[in-house]
């Protein structure tokens, strides 16, 4: 029987053989907290009263956009800087306080940064090597060498990190952080620098390392995809602050927030008036337990329901984008200024169809106005 778990590579591809699944070595979980951490440079606040529970071999996803503080939050559980309020600690033991401070090399932390942050002058191996301080030598090699086989790199164990191409970096890399078998890995933005089709397959084995090697994984991303590809529970950030953390399919199915939901998917928001338990907006109404008041209906275009006729507005179908399985479409709504999106089965409606739009008020969010 062929084995699933060592891919082909591909011809003329910069994608290539990674090791033997199963072969990284595993690691003792740590358990990272953070306790009301709050950091502050200069008069700029990163992050502020933070605290967030990643339990041992737990995959965590940092999210959020540019700026919101997740590097910050890193290199404060790093030990790369020391935060300005609140603790963090390890298996429950304070590493940083307001008293307390474990320098980065006795955290059993391991770190992938967005550049890879190779050492230029050392070769693959002595990177890979560099964490490995309590080791003689010649173990340490040993284990270097281990590493990069895992990572499918033992050919370019002597080699310096220029000659490898940006994918292999990343491998490089990551085979550093594994090698000393930290109880806790973080990742900062590892798949930024690969191009879409190698980011795939680079981030597919990355997780498969992970899982092998069972350390507890905080990784952070801007996209919320890749966090619902990689991570057992996504932690969004917005501002400094914890806006919610949960599994993938409370995010994206149960956002807490308007923030949440346009941040996983694009909505439609349908202004709305809540009065006893029933949201009502021009395309329809739901029932929902805000109280009465202003309120957004947010309807994703997957669950706007189009058909030539029957129930709903009326309307026009004023572009229509093929995307491959689905097509999006925009639709004019009669008599308004409206327009909505909607996703519906490839090749159905044309530019200028006149429609009748309603939408699936199960899939449908309500959120009050004052959110916002
Ligand atoms: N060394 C620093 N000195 C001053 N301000 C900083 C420093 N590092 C970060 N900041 C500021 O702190 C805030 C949070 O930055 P941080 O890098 O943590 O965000 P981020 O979410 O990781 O963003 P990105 O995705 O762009 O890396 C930003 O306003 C940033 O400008």
């Amino acid at each position: 029987m062929s084995s699933p778990d060592i891919a082909a590579p591909r011809k003329g591809s910069a994608w290539t053989r990674w090791g033997q699944r199963g072969t990284a070595g595993p690691a003792i979980p740590s358990r990272l907290t953070f306790d009301d951490v709050t950091h502050v440079y200069g008069t700029t606040e990163a992050v502020t009263g933070l605290s967030l529970d990643v339990f041992p071999g737990e995959i965590v996803a940092l999210l959020g956009r540019s700026g919101c503080g997740k590097t910050t939050l890193l290199r404060v559980a790093a030990g790369i800087e020391r935060q300005s309020g609140g603790r963090v600690l390890l298996d429950g033991r304070v590493i940083a306080d307001e008293s307390e401070f474990l320098p980065p090399e006795k955290r059993g932390i391991g770190l992938v940064f967005q550049d890879y942050a190779l050492f230029p002058h050392m070769s693959v191996a002595e990177n890979v090597a560099f964490g490995l301080k309590n080791v003689p030598k010649a173990e340490a090699r040993a284990i270097a060498l281990s590493a990069l086989g895992r990572v499918g790199l033992t050919g370019h164990a002597d080699d310096y990190p220029h000659r490898l191409s940006g994918g292999e970096q990343q491998r490089a890399a990551l085979a550093r952080a594994i090698a000393p078998r930290p109880g806790v890995l973080l990742m900062d933005e590892p798949f930024s620098g690969l191009d879409r089709r190698l980011r795939d397959s680079v981030r597919e084995e990355t997780l498969a390392v992970l899982n092998e090697s069972g350390a507890t994984s905080l990784i952070v991303t801007h996209d919320p995809e890749e966090a619902m590809r990689m991570a057992d529970r996504i932690a969004l950030m917005h501002e400094g602050r914890l806006v919610q953390v949960g599994t993938p399919e409370d995010l994206f199915l149960r956002p807490r927030t308007l923030f949440a939901a346009r941040f996983f998917s694009d909505i439609n928001e349908l202004d709305a008036i809540v009065r006893s338990g029933l949201a009502t907006a021009w395309l329809g109404e739901m029932s929902t337990s805000l109280p009465d008041g202003k309120a957004i209906i947010a309807v994703r275009p997957s669950s706007v329901r189009v058909n030539r006729r029957g129930p709903g507005r009326a309307g026009r179908v004023v572009s229509a984008r093929f995307l491959g399985d689905v097509d999006q479409l925009e639709i004019a709504i009669d008599g308004t200024d409206a327009r909505l999106r909607a996703r519906v089965e490839a090749g159905h409606w044309q530019e200028g169809s006149d429609v009748n739009v309603s939408f699936d008020t199960r899939q449908a969010l309500v959120f009050p106005l004052s959110e916002i």
